[in-house]
């Protein structure tokens, strides 16, 4: 039995057109929200993953505002482009594409951020927030990746309470931040963090009903290491050349096997990532309404 797909595209797809019609009724009311980018250097990947969010916006009807700087840009530069997007009206909200190059204090940038317009959920007020608001409702933007790994499971008729949750990898972005959302009493799970210093991380994983692989280690996650029927969510990303088509194509931190005894899986590409880019745009519209009302 292979598992069955939990389908990023399409849930990302109809989350951007529940967006679009919020986004109108926003327009009926004068209020235009904005998302911005800044982007430091050439990386592809960057490029192309900031390239995306201006096509959402432009699909939904966002307006968008990009900061693109040298890779050899300074810490001043950075910060100063920092402070354009935060005293920029048009602006609601934004993001500092990671990583940043070498050299840059990123927590330095990130935490001069206004946290009203932190579109990425990672301002550490907004982080801290989630930390302390464990059982009233957050009225703060929510790290999109956990956001949208939760949304990818619920939607598809998934319950969360009660489960056991392995993360493996703690990166901000991800394996930090999704046990604030994961342990929330909304959802109620139940999250053992993995990382590096782990010992036996197979155990461990054995025991998980829902695996979320975010260590960008190509295949850790093997056949072996998963419970039969167990949901696995693939966030890693690494990059190899496809042998058949000489081309670059991305893999994810779940071995192709694994398909073959988890009860689902989020491909990779395909699950993960268009709903984080559909998260980023919903915590722009959140924000928006919540100023509007
Ligand atoms: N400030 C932030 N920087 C980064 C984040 C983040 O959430 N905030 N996450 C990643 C990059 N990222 C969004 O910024 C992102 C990654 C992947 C995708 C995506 O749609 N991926 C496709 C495959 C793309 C490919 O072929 O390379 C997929 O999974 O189908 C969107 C956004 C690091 N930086």
């Amino acid at each position: 039995m292979s598992a069955q797909i939990l389908d990023g595209k399409a849930t990302a797809a109809a989350i951007k057109a529940e967006l679009a019609e919020r986004i109108a009724v926003l327009a009926g009311k004068g209020v235009v929200p904005g998302l911005g980018t800044l982007l430091v250097g050439d990386d592809p990947g960057s490029q192309w993953y900031v390239a995306g969010k201006h096509r959402d916006c432009a699909e939904v009807g966002l307006a968008s505002i990009r900061e693109d700087l040298p890779g050899d840009a300074t810490q001043e530069d950075i910060e100063a482009a920092v402070r354009r997007l935060n005293d920029d009206p048009a602006c609601t909200g934004y993001i500092v594409q990671l990583p940043l190059p070498k050299g840059i204090d990123t927590n330095r940038v990130l935490e001069l951020i206004d946290p009203a317009k932190d579109a990425d959920g990672l301002h550490p007020t907004n982080l801290g927030r989630l930390v302390l608001r464990v059982n009233e409702e957050v009225t703060s933007p929510l790290p999109c990746t956990p956001r949208g790994i939760i949304e990818l499971i619920e939607r598809h008729g998934i319950s969360l309470a009660g489960k056991e949750v392995v993360v493996v990898g703690r990166g901000v972005t991800v394996g930090r931040s999704i046990g604030l959302l994961l342990t929330r009493r909304e959802v109620n799970a139940t999250v053992t963090l993995t990382h590096t210093g782990t010992t036996d991380l197979p155990e461990l994983v054995r025991r998980a009903d829902v695996v979320v692989a975010a260590a960008g280690v190509r295949g850790i996650i093997t056949r072996d290491m998963v419970k039969p029927g167990a949901v696995v969510i693939d966030v890693g990303v690494s990059r190899e050349v496809d042998p058949a088509t000489g081309k670059s194509r991305v893999v994810g931190d779940a071995a192709p096997d694994v398909a073959e005894v988890a009860g689902w899986i989020s491909p990779n590409p395909g699950g993960v990532g268009p709903m984080t880019r559909a998260m980023l745009l919903a915590n722009v519209v959140d924000a928006a309404e919540r100023a509007s009302a």
